[in-house]
């Protein structure tokens, strides 16, 4: 960090130029036929530097830039002093100034391999045997319930880091998942969330995995209590849920006045941010589902991810350069949003997921030293999964009046070859077909040629594509464990790279804590109209329409 607004650095004055005086020359079509090596100039192939295999493409010469300015781009990560943040991060520095703590999730997945100076570091191993060997208990069905059954489900209860990351790694990795243990999550504090999921649970079969980093969340310890009730209704006996309920947190005191037994509780430390936190004893519903040698695969492929982030030249580092396009659209051309579109089935969570990773991280508004910024930070991040997205919101990322970079991601075989693999060719040919229409789109001289003389003006216009809109695309082998990982991991670092270069702190989120401060007011006022106090005309006259239907 400078103490530099970005928009102070010289490299950001050159960009606002170059956008301004080359804008109408980045065309797409003209670029690609200036340049007939575009694709091999703007493209790089990862291959995991340590662990498992892992090798993808990812193209990114679908995108409004020239040489020149990709290098005034790496000419701002240099000004920012991205690599030196990047190097604090990884030796356990207080990078996350405003809560006084280490980023350190690069530790859950670092077996051994550097050292850094940070409590609980030397305890990750710890946590992972513990997760190893009751993982391996429940799944071999020795851990026996409160009448003697093995686990057959798994309710994983917490919310945000804790529930989104296990929630869509155990999606994206259902292929290598054990059959026969169900796992439900349960997140919302709205009770028919947990109530439903009760529905489908036995008492003597179900585990329940309390996910809280700080163990106050309310959603959270309102359903843990909640399920807890369910649970006690049937065993009766208080001892029984030593073997029915685990916890996952920091807070050793909270979890064991709940009543869960401290051998009972995996542990993990402050300098893992909630929303970086699956790597953690968090992952632990995942390791159940996947089995632990496959979480551990998960790791490793993201540790390679690390080490690439850590040691490739700024040029040729994936997350350095998701991050300089993300930033051009975003401070330059005005993009408010970022599209994650991968077409593969099992990623259908990826973008809600990294929603939160991304938003919650540079949704900010202040620099680390105070200063409002003068620019945007991080966009509004969305997607769906292909081709579902295409039949739905395509439409406007075609044709409307916005500009939404992209990227797409698939894999290239699949672990469902079904009917000698036709679907899965059908979807990479969407795959690569639209990304293509994006960027080169349809001319009204094609539109007329296609559809002949005689036509109403209005019908030409409508169907032409104007393209030039960007896109990145990433093609993986197959989605493995460590190739999923790896994924994770580069846009944790992307996220990490824009937040230096705003000058932002991307690991606090006072926003959100906020929320849960405004809830528990408003909570205790809900009673009668004259509990309703302090709050304008909207919000009171909200509070007393909802009191006259009020339940017990
Ligand atoms: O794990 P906890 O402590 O229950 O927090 C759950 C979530 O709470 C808030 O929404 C934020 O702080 C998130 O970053 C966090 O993931």
């Amino acid at each position: 960090m400078s103490g530099k607004l970005a928009s102070e650095y010289a490299a950001w004055k050159k960009l606002e130029e170059i956008h301004a005086s080359e804008q109408s020359r980045l065309v797409l079509r003209e670029l690609f036929a200036q340049d007939p090596a575009r694709f091999a100039h703007f493209s790089t192939e990862y291959t995991s530097p340590s662990g498992p295999d892992v090798t993808f493409l990812l193209d990114y010469s679908k995108n409004l830039v020239t040489q020149p300015i990709l290098d005034t781009l790496l000419a701002l990560v240099r000004e920012a002093d991205v690599e030196r943040v990047r190097d604090s991060m990884f030796a356990g520095e207080h990078i996350n100034t405003s809560e006084d703590r280490a980023v350190l999730h690069v530790a859950l997945r670092n077996f051994g391999d550097f050292k850094i100076a940070e409590a609980g570091t030397d305890d990750v191993s710890a946590v992972l045997e513990h997760m190893k060997v009751f993982s391996n208990a429940v799944r071999s069905g020795a851990w026996k319930g409160y009448t003697g059954k093995s686990i057959d489900t798994i309710v994983n209860i917490g919310i945000g880091g804790s529930d989104l990351g296990p929630v869509m790694v155990t999606e994206a990795l259902k292929h290598y998942s054990k059959r026969d243990l169900t796992a439900h999550f349960v997140s919302n504090i709205d009770g028919t969330h947990i109530a439903e999921t009760l529905k489908l649970c036995n008492p003597e079969s179900t585990l329940f995995i309390i996910a809280s980093k700080t163990f106050t969340t309310q959603e959270t310890i309102t359903n843990a209590e909640s399920a807890r009730d369910w649970f006690l209704a049937s065993a009766a006996d208080k001892a029984h849920v030593a073997k029915h309920f685990v916890a996952l947190s920091t807070n050793t005191a909270a979890v064991t006045s709940f009543g869960i037994a401290k051998e009972n509780m995996f542990q993990f430390w402050d300098w893992v941010g909630g929303r970086y936190s699956l790597w953690s004893a968090i992952g632990l519903s995942i390791a159940l589902v996947i089995g632990y040698d496959n979480f551990e695969e998960l790791l490793k492929g993201a540790h390679g991810m690390d080490q690439h982030f850590l040691k490739t030249p700024l040029e040729k580092n994936l997350p350095v350069i998701l991050a300089i396009l993300g930033i051009w659209y975003n401070d330059f051309y005005g993009a408010q949003t970022h599209a994650l579109l991968p077409y593969d089935q099992y990623l259908h969570k990826f973008a809600d997921y990294f929603q939160q990773g991304d938003m919650e991280s540079n949704g900010k508004t202040v620099t680390k030293g105070g200063q409002r910024v003068n620019y945007q930070t991080g966009p509004i991040l969305w997607g769906a999964a292909g081709t579902n997205g295409q039949h739905s919101f395509y439409q406007l990322v075609h044709q409307g009046t916005k500009l939404i970079p992209a990227d797409f991601l698939a894999p290239a075989t699949t672990h469902n070859p079904i009917a000698n693999s036709k679907h899965h060719r059908i979807l990479l040919s969407n795959f690569f077909a639209q990304p293509e229409a994006l960027a080169f789109g349809k001319t009204e001289e094609e539109v007329r040629k296609e559809l002949g003389p005689g036509q109403s003006e209005a019908l030409y216009k409508s169907k032409v594509f104007e393209g030039n809109k960007p896109s990145n695309s990433l093609i993986f082998p197959k989605l493995t464990p460590a190739t999923l990982g790896a994924l994770i991991a580069m846009y944790e670092h992307k996220i990490f790279v824009q937040g230096v270069v705003w000058g932002i702190n991307s690991f606090d989120q006072m926003g959100v804590e906020l929320g849960k401060v405004l809830a528990k007011n408003i909570l205790a006022q809900l009673g009668t109209p004259e509990d309703v106090k302090g709050h304008d005309s909207s919000t009171t006259g909200l509070i007393h329409y909802y009191q006259k239907y009020r339940q017990e």
